[in-house]
This record gives structure tokens, C-alpha cells and sequence, in this order.
């Protein structure tokens, strides 16, 4: 392993699922402990007995991404999220991670949902564009369903141009039909190049059907600790506690092509199958529902805004360079931020509205609008 300038790589030569893996081709993997400011070490590979994950410098990766407010902008350019998800039983979900995105500062924030979920999230919130235009098997009869299929799949199609990042999975309920449907839809953003940030019930698709995002660079999957213990199984045939857990997170990462994987927990862990990031900045001891949903829309926001940086400006002089690992090491320390400040104000109350309440300073805590 080596260690420069805060950045290490590392490799794992006990990991016999990586060592026997066809991309491993004894390449050494990066885990990033970027702003630590120590002194360049240099490691052999037999000297480094597993991989570690060492805390990212989240907070200057915020100032690196997040642009700067400027009136010859035009409405858009702050970035367009659209959240795929919302059913009869889950109306929060989408609404959380859909105004979650506008209070950080995209410029517009659509959700597709069912059509029983649209008039209940549109009343949460003028703010937000609904679109009601899922079914769900009960509502539609069996030889309708092609057509229907085909209708949905165009609507969206239309405007799927126009986002910068889909958000797919809050609330999103798992009748099969709808998520049918929803495979399509990721299967179109895919094509067009569109990054997918994949939670809740999202995650259950995808869990199923590998193929909608292995191989695919700009999908992050955010699973919380049931949804990643499915993926666990279903990847790698083996349980969470059995390996390392950064160990374990990239061969999980490399296992799905090499998508980021943000797993949530007390110490948020990411992974692109090359790196290892964590993000430990002290949130909330209290894990009240919806919190995930933040995140995802958060998520959105930063990877968006760090994909049009690199765009425009190619190398950011940060590390590491990823988009989506950038957009998940940001969106994760400004959710933690953003509910540690609501749980001193809160407390045991500590709601996800208070916590959506929050987002603003704390961001402007790191990166002040002037
Ligand atoms: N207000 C809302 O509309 C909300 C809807 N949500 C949606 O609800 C759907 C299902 O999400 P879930 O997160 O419940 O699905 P999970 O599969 O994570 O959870 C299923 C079950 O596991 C339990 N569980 C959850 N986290 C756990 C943990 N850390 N350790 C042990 N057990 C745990 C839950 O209590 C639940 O009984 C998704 O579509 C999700 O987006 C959630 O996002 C929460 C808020
Ligand atoms: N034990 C913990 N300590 C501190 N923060 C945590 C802990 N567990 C989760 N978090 C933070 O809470 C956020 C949501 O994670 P959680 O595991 O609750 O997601 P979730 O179950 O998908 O939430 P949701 O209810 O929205 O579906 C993440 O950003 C994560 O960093
Ligand atoms: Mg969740």
C-alpha cells in the first residue's frame, strides 16, 4: 500500500474472492483518507494485511463541487432531479427525497408516481412538478397492460433529456407491474447517459435484476443495512459479517461492474469498486423513517453538480475523481450535518421534516452562498 499526500492504495492479498475475480488483474486498489495531512508512507503489498476505508475530506469536496450563485445563471443550470417513486402506501418518501434536492439548491425537482400518490405528494408542496403517471397491477387489466407499459415509458421518455440525475425508489412499493415499467425507464436513462441514484424499493429491483445497472459508471446504489444484506447475498453468496466490511464493499462494487455503493450506517462507507471512502461525521441518534430519503436526493444534487464541474472544467484538483463517489461523499456528510443539527434543536422529536429543515445551513455552514 502507499500513502501520498492523504491518498492510499491499498490491496488485499488474503482476499480470495478479488484474487480470483477475472478483473482483478493485480491492480492495487485506492481507498482515500484525503485532509489527514500525514507524511507519505510507503507499504509493500505483503505489508498491508486488508483493506481499510479512511475518512474522506467531505467538507472540502463540498466547497470543490458546490457552484457558486451567480445571476448570470439561468433556471435549470443548478440542476433538474426527477425522483421515480411514490404508490398508494408510500407518499413521504418521494416528497423527502424530492424536496431534499431543492432545498440544497437544484433548480427543479420532478417526481413520477402513481396516479393515487400524485395529488397527496402535489400537496405536500407546490414547489414540487408531479407527475402521475405509474399503475399499479390492480388498476390495470391484464391485456392493457402492454399498451399502458408502452404509454408510461414514453411520457417519461420526453423528458428524460432534460434531468441531470433520476432518483429511483423512494416509495416506490413493489407491484410488479409498476416495477416493470420502472425497468424500462432505467433502461432508457442508461442509454442516455443519465446518472440513476437507486434506494428503497429501487434497490429491490435492481437486487433482482442485476442487469438494469452492472456496468454502468453512473449508477449509486444507497442501500441501508436490510437492502444491503440482500445485495451481499445475491452478489457475492455470502453474509455481511463474513468479510471486512470496506473489504467486502469493493468486491461488492466491482461484483456489480463497478457501480458506487453508499452503504448507510454508522459510518457511511463508498465504494467504486477502486476506492474505499468513509464518511463518519457525527449525525443523529435518531434513526426516524425517511432519513435514506434524504440522502438520495441529496446524493442527486452533489453527483449532478460534480459531473458538470468535471465537464466543464476537467480535472478538479480533488480526489478522489469519480462523480458519483464525489456526489455520495457529499450528499452523505451534509445529510449527517444536517440531522446533527436538528437533533440539538430536537432531540427525541427529531423528525426527517426537521432535519430537511436544516440543510440549508448547514450547507451555507461550509460553502457561504457570498
Ligand atoms: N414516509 C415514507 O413514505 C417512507 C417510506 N419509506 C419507503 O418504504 C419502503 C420500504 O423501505 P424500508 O426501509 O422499510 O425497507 P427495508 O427492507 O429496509 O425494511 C424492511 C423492514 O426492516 C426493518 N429495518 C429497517 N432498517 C433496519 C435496520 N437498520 N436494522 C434492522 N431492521 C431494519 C424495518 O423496520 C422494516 O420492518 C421504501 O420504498 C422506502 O423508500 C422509507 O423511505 C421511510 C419513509
Ligand atoms: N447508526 C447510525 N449512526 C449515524 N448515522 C446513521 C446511522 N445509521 C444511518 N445513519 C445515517 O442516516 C441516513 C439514513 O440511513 P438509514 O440507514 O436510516 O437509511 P434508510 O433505512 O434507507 O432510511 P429511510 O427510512 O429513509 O428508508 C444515512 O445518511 C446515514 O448516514
Ligand atoms: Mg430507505
Amino acid at each position: 500500500m502507499i500513502i501520498k499526500n492523504g491518498v492510499s492504495l491499498l490491496h488485499s492479498p488474503n482476499n480470495r474472492m478479488l484474487a480470483s475475480s477475472a478483473v482483478f488483474r493485480r491492480q492495487e486498489f485506492l481507498i482515500r483518507c484525503l485532509g489527514v495531512g500525514g507524511q507519505s508512507q510507503q507499504f509493500n503489498r505483503k505489508s498491508m494485511p486488508r483493506t481499510m476505508a479512511l475518512e474522506a475530506d467531505a467538507e472540502n469536496i463540498l466547497r470543490a463541487i458546490t457552484p457558486t450563485l451567480d445571476l448570470a445563471r439561468h433556471k435549470g443550470q443548478a440542476g433538474k432531479i426527477a425522483v421515480i417513486g411514490g404508490c398508494r402506501e408510500y407518499t413521504g418518501a418521494p416528497y423527502f427525497s424530492a424536496i431534499s434536492a431543492l432545498k440544497i439548491g437544484a433548480d427543479l425537482s420532478h417526481v413520477f408516481c402513481t396516479k393515487d400518490a400524485a395529488p397527496v405528494i402535489k400537496s405536500y408542496s407546490p414547489e414540487l412538478i408531479v407527475h402521475p403517471l405509474l399503475e399499479e397491477s390492480y388498476s390495470v387489466r391484464e391485456e392493457d397492460k402492454k399498451a399502458i407499459s408502452e404509454k408510461v415509458l414514453a411520457e417519461v421518455v420526453k423528458w428524460m433529456e432534460r434531468f441531470d440525475c433520476l432518483v429511483v425508489g423512494p416509495g416506490l412499493g413493489r407491484d410488479p407491474f409498476l416495477l416493470d415499467c420502472v425497468s424500462e425507464i432505467m433502461k432508457h436513462a442508461r442509454q442516455s447517459n443519465v446518472p440513476i441514484v437507486i434506494d428503497g424499493d429501487g434497490l429491490f429491483l435492481v437486487t433482482n435484476s442485476l442487469d438494469l445497472v452492472s456496468g454502468y459508471p453512473l449508477a449509486v446504489l444507497t442501500p441501508n443495512v436490510n437492502e444491503y444484506k440482500r445485495l451481499v447475498q445475491k452478489v457475492l453468496n455470502c453474509e455481511v459479517g463474513d468479510q471486512d466490511a470496506a473489504e467486502q464493499l469493493l468486491s461488492l462494487a466491482k461484483g456489480i461492474g463497478g457501480v458506487t455503493i453508499l452503504r448507510k450506517g454508522k459510518s457511511d462507507l463508498i465504494s467504486d469498486g477502486e476506492t474505499v471512502n468513509s464518511v463518519g461525521i457525527y449525525g443523529s441518534p435518531r434513526r426516524c423513517g425517511g432519513q435514506g430519503d434524504i440522502l438520495s436526493g441529496s446524493v442527486a444534487v452533489f453527483l449532478s453538480w460534480a459531473r458538470q464541474r468535471i465537464i466543464a472544467e476537467g480535472d478538479l484538483n480533488i480526489s478522489p475523481k469519480s462523480p458519483t463517489v464525489l456526489g455520495s461523499i457529499a450528499g452523505s456528510a451534509l445529510m449527517r450535518k444536517a440531522a446533527s443539527l436538528a437533533f440539538e434543536n430536537k432531540k427525541r422529536s427529531t423528525l426527517t421534516s426537521d432535519i430537511i429543515e436544516c440543510l440549508g445551513r448547514s450547507l451555507e455552514d461550509i460553502c457561504p452562498a457570498k
